[in-house]
């Protein structure tokens, strides 16, 4: 019997299936491991934005964990909206009380169209009691700045922030530079666990098809690390995974559209000493 590796996501969903659970289940299909999820909120969404949003009780994300944890073995886990400080509180007390394996941490705050997903308030929430569980934590330029306040306005403003994320307790970190002004390249810098540090680059692909870029590549580093992959391996199949879902586009709807989970690895990535 095929035992695939299982995953998990706690996050929010995307009714119009581009962004958050439906994401990163369509990622984790796409890499071989078996997808699970515990819903955290539930957003009304398409690729025009966020229309309205709720999060669940907190017993229900407690109940959904306790369910994951008596049945299934979970081997790594990620996590994306978490929408507000009770949430977040919520979320970091199941992942203490449970094993669900390396934990990656997208801070995920706010949608493409501008949309909270997570209250102003509860930033200081994710940076004192998420962040320092994390195996990974991958900010993108805005997220990392609220997370550190700092500003970053060139790459050695990321290598600085990405050390400050470490002195936060996440042990590996990665900033992407989706938000970044390089028109011709997508860069990330990456810090690792053993100090050491490198720059994923990708050209930068003009297009509006980029809704649940971040959600994509935290889930793909989530089932690469349940396969049994290192980090730094993980970071950079992730990069290559999103690059080719970003480069080869579909047309699904009016707005900021979905990625396309069929595409392969890109090639183009480039790895950087830094
Ligand atoms: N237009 C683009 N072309 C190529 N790569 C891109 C582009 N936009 C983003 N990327 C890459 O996609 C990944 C996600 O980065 P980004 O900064 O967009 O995350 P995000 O803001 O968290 O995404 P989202 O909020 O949509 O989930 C990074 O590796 C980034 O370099
Ligand atoms: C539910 C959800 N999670 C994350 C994002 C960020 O891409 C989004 N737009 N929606």
């Amino acid at each position: 019997m095929n035992e695939f590796p299982q995953v998990l996501t706690i996050a929010g969903t995307d009714s119009g299936g581009g962004a958050g659970v439906m994401a990163d289940l369509k990622t984790m299909q796409m890499r071989h491991v078996f997808g699970t999820a515990v819903v955290v909120a539930v957003t009304a969404q398409n690729t025009l934005g966020v229309q309205d949003f709720m999060a669940m009780p907190p017993k229900l994300v407690d109940e959904q964990c306790a369910s994951l944890a008596t049945d299934l073995k979970i081997r790594a886990c990620k996590t994306g909206m978490l929408a507000d400080a009770e949430h977040v509180h919520c979320v970091v007390e199941n992942l203490k009380r449970y094993d669900f394996g390396p934990l990656t941490v997208d801070p995920v705050m706010i949608a493409k169209g501008g949309a909270a997903l997570l209250a102003e308030d509860a930033i200081a929430t994710v940076r004192d009691e998420l962040v320092p569980l994390a195996t990974v934590v991958t900010p993108n330029l805005p997220e990392a700045e609220k997370l550190t306040a700092t500003t970053i306005t060139d790459q050695a403003g990321m290598v600085r922030t990405g050390h400050a994320l470490q002195r936060l307790g996440a042990k590996n970190v990665m900033i992407k530079g989706g938000h970044g002004d390089d028109p011709a390249m997508a860069n990330d810098f990456v810090l690792l666990a053993d100090g050491s540090a490198f720059w994923l680059a990708a050209p930068r692909t003009d297009t509006v098809r980029t809704h649940g870029t971040g959600d994509t590549l935290s889930a793909c580093i989530t089932a690469e690390l349940a396969t049994g992959h290192s980090v730094a391996d993980a970071i950079k199949t992730a990069k290559a995974y999103v690059t080719g879902t970003i480069q080869e586009t579909i047309q699904v709807g009016h707005g900021h559209g979905p990625l396309n989970h069929w595409a392969a690895l890109s090639e183009a990535v480039t790895v950087h000493d830094a």
